[in-house]
């Protein structure tokens, strides 16, 4: 099957875990009945995002409340679900934004705790210390469906175009990334960032962000976007609570990967630093 249908379910996140899972039914439902075959979640879907907030909606992973809800939704709908994230209870009381992702049997796929945690300090702006209170993932994870190989990060890992790169030198076809940028840092890098993974990559980029709300403690930027291999933005959400759908066409990602053939170029020998540097000299000048 050289093509299927992503819904990235954008998501107006409360304060009550029982409304947000109660929306997030309904959204996945909505999103099967149109087409979907594989249906992603917001970063922090089910809890406010917030190191004041992760403690008290943690859960462990897949035995909490939440990973439950996500095997049956998947199982009912019969769709790939990446859910999102959520705060992870792990061991050793440790916690952790993570997330899981179901088979259309209910089958837990993968587990992805988010490997760069946000910690950025932007005077005036937005100050963020994830390490506060969460510890950080020690593993890249990937996923196969009968469509193609998925590589998954969470907000922050999107940065990383080291974590990209291996995905793509593992065979994924497409980058999921539920995220939650903000009204500084969503603006100025959210879509040139996804549209550089995916022309760095020739791969499709998708980011899912929760629905604006200004009243939250942290506002999210929303507009959950899909980009082709080419760069194009194929679907964007604006700020508000919706579902945006990206069409997956493989056949055009393998054109665009045989019309400039990075993989086959590349000068791995030219790429690590040896000492001593030659810098051209500067051309003397005679008088
Ligand atoms: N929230 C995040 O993890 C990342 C983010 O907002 C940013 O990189 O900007």
């Amino acid at each position: 099957m050289t093509s299927f249908r992503l819904a990235m379910i954008q998501l107006a996140v409360t304060a009550s875990k029982a409304d947000n899972l109660k929306n997030a039914f309904l959204k996945i439902k909505e999103a099967a009945n149109a087409g979907a075959q594989i249906v992603a979640l917001p970063e922090c879907f089910n809890s406010p995002y917030g190191v004041d907030y992760f403690p008290e909606y943690a859960e462990p992973v897949p035995n909490g409340e939440t990973s439950r809800r996500l095997s049956e939704w998947s199982r009912e709908n019969k769709v790939y679900l990446v859910g999102g994230s959520i705060p992870e209870s792990g061991e050793n009381g440790k916690l952790y934004n993570t997330c899981t992702i179901w088979s259309p049997n209910g089958d837990l796929l993968g587990s992805h705790r988010k490997v760069h945690l946000f910690d950025i300090d932007i005077p005036g702006k937005i100050s963020f210390q994830e390490s506060k209170v969460l510890s950080s993932g020690q593993h890249l994870t990937t996923f196969d469906t009968e469509f193609c190989r998925i590589g998954v990060g969470i907000c922050y890992d999107l940065r990383f175009a080291e974590m990209a790169q291996l995905y793509r030198e593992k065979g994924c076809q497409l980058l999921i990334y539920p995220g939650a940028f903000n009204m500084t840092t969503g603006p100025a890098h959210w879509k040139l960032l996804q549209q550089a993974r995916a022309i760095d990559n020739q791969l499709y980029v998708a980011s899912v962000s929760p629905a604006r709300v200004e009243q939250a403690p942290y506002v999210a930027w929303g507009h959950s976007l899909a980009v082709n291999p080419w760069g194009k933005i194929i679907t964007e959400a604006e700020e508000t609570e919706t579902i945006v759908y990206a069409d997956i066409d493989l056949k055009y990602l393998q054109e665009i990967r045989e019309q400039i053939p990075l993989t086959k170029q590349r000068r791995r020998d030219m790429y690590e630093i040896k000492e001593p540097i030659i810098t051209a000299a500067a051309p003397s000048v005679v008088i």
